[in-house]
C-alpha cells in the first residue's frame, strides 16, 4: 500500500466508538481492531474513553477495562499506525496524557468547546514537550458564528497545535456551513485542517467531502459508523469515494471492508442506523455522546427522549452537562 496521501485519516471507532458500545472495549477486541487497522496503513488510530483520558467516571459512563490498558494494547500492535488519545482539560490533566505518551501514544488531540480554546494551551504545549503531535479539537461547532471559530482556531495555533479541527459533535451542520468553517480557517490559520463529522442528518459524508474539497486535510471517520449518536463518516466508505475521486488516502479497502464486516459489525450492540434519537440529535443541535444517556433516563422517568434531546438542544447544553439529562428527564415527567 502507498504512503502517498493527499488527507490523512484518523479512525475513531476506538474512542467515538466506545460511547456507542457503553464504554465497554475489551483489551482482545482492541487488539483485534488496531491491528487490522495498522494492516489497512490508516495512519492516525485514536484509542480512550469515550469522553476522552479519564472519562470513565459515573457522569460519563464507566469503562470496563482501564483505557491504559486499552492503548497499550494497541500501540503493541501498531507498527505502523500512530495510536492518538483525546483528552478534554478539566476531564483529563497532563498526569494521564503522560502515562497515554509514556505508553507509546504519538498524537494528542485537545478538545475544548468551541468557545473554550484558552482552557488548551498548557495541555498543548505539554503534549509537544512529551514529543506528540497536537490538534485543537474544537467541539459543538455549530455553536460559534464563523468570526469566532476563526478567532478560537488561531488560538489553537498560537498555542502550538499542528492542526485545528471543526468538530461537528452534534451531526448538525449542513454542507454549506461546513464550506464557509473550513474556507474561513483556510484563509486565515497556516496549520493543518480538520473535520470531523456526526452522521445524525445523514450528512456526514457530503459534509466530509465538502471540507476536503475546501482544503481540510486531517478527516476523521469510524469503520462501520461505529461513534456516538449515528456514528460518524463510514471509513470504508470514505475510502472508496476518494479512490473513485482520485484523493489518495494510502489505505486499503479490501481490508478495511473485511475488518467492518468481520470485527467490528459483531462488537455493534444495535447496527448503526438514523433512529428518531440521533435524528434529533441532528435536528436539534445536541451532543452525539448524549443519545444513550437520554435513552436511558426517558425509559427510567417514562417520557419521550426526543423531548428531553429538544429540551437539551434549547437549553444549549455543552459537553460535561451530562446531569441535565436526568434533570430535564425529572421535570418533563412532573409536567407530564
Ligand atoms: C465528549 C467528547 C466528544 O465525544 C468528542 C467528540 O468526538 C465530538 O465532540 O464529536
Ligand atoms: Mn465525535
Amino acid at each position: 500500500m502507498t504512503n502517498e496521501r493527499d488527507i490523512l485519516i484518523t479512525e475513531v471507532a476506538l474512542r467515538d466508538g466506545s460511547h456507542a458500545v457503553s464504554h465497554q472495549f475489551t483489551v482482545d477486541q482492541v487488539l483485534k481492531v488496531a491491528k487490522a487497522l495498522n494492516d489497512a496503513n490508516v495512519p492516525y488510530i485514536e484509542v480512550s474513553h469515550g469522553d476522552g483520558l479519564a472519562g470513565s467516571s459515573l457522569q460519563y459512563g464507566l469503562s470496563r477495562t482501564n483505557e491504559l490498558e486499552l492503548i497499550e494494547a494497541a500501540v503493541s500492535v501498531a507498527d505502523k499506525s500512530k495510536i492518538a488519545v483525546l483528552l478534554l482539560p478539566g476531564i483529563g490533566t497532563l498526569h494521564e496524557l503522560k502515562e497515554a505518551a509514556n505508553l507509546g501514544a504519538k498524537m494528542a488531540r485537545i478538545a475544548t468547546h468551541v468557545t473554550e480554546a484558552d482552557v488548551a494551551p498548557q495541555h498543548i504545549a505539554y503534549a509537544k514537550e512529551l514529543g506528540m503531535e497536537t490538534v485543537g479539537f474544537l467541539m459543538m461547532n455549530h455553536m460559534a458564528p464563523v468570526e469566532k471559530l476563526v478567532e478560537q482556531a488561531k488560538l489553537m495555533e498560537s498555542y502550538g497545535a499542528d492542526s485545528v479541527y471543526v468538530v461537528d459533535s452534534a451531526g448538525y451542520l449542513l454542507p454549506g456551513q461546513v464550506r464557509e468553517r473550513i474556507r474561513a480557517l483556510k484563509q486565515s490559520v497556516g496549520i493543518n485542517i480538520g473535520f470531523h463529522a456526526h452522521n445524525n442528518l445523514s450528512l456526514a459524508m457530503a459534509n466530509t467531502l465538502v471540507a476536503i474539497e475546501e482544503g481540510a486535510t486531517r478527516i476523521d471517520g469510524s469503520v462501520r459508523c461505529l461513534g456516538a449518536g449515528a456514528g460518524n463518516t463510514q471509513t470504508e466508505v470514505l475510502i472508496a469515494v476518494c479512490e473513485r475521486m482520485g484523493i489518495k488516502t494510502g489505505v486499503d479497502l479490501y481490508k478495511m471492508m473485511d475488518l467492518a464486516e468481520d470485527i467490528i459489525a459483531p462488537i455493534l450492540p444495535v447496527p448503526q442506523e438514523i433512529t428518531k434519537d440521533s435524528l434529533t440529535l441532528g435536528y436539534a443541535g445536541v451532543y452525539s455522546s448524549f443519545a444513550l444517556h437520554s435513552k436511558r433516563a426517558a425509559e427510567r422517568y417514562g417520557v419521550d427522549s426526543r423531548d428531553i434531546l429538544i429540551e437539551l438542544g434549547k437549553r444549549k447544553v455543552v459537553g460535561g452537562q451530562e446531569d441535565m439529562i436526568v434533570e430535564v428527564a425529572a421535570e418533563l415527567a412532573k409536567n407530564k
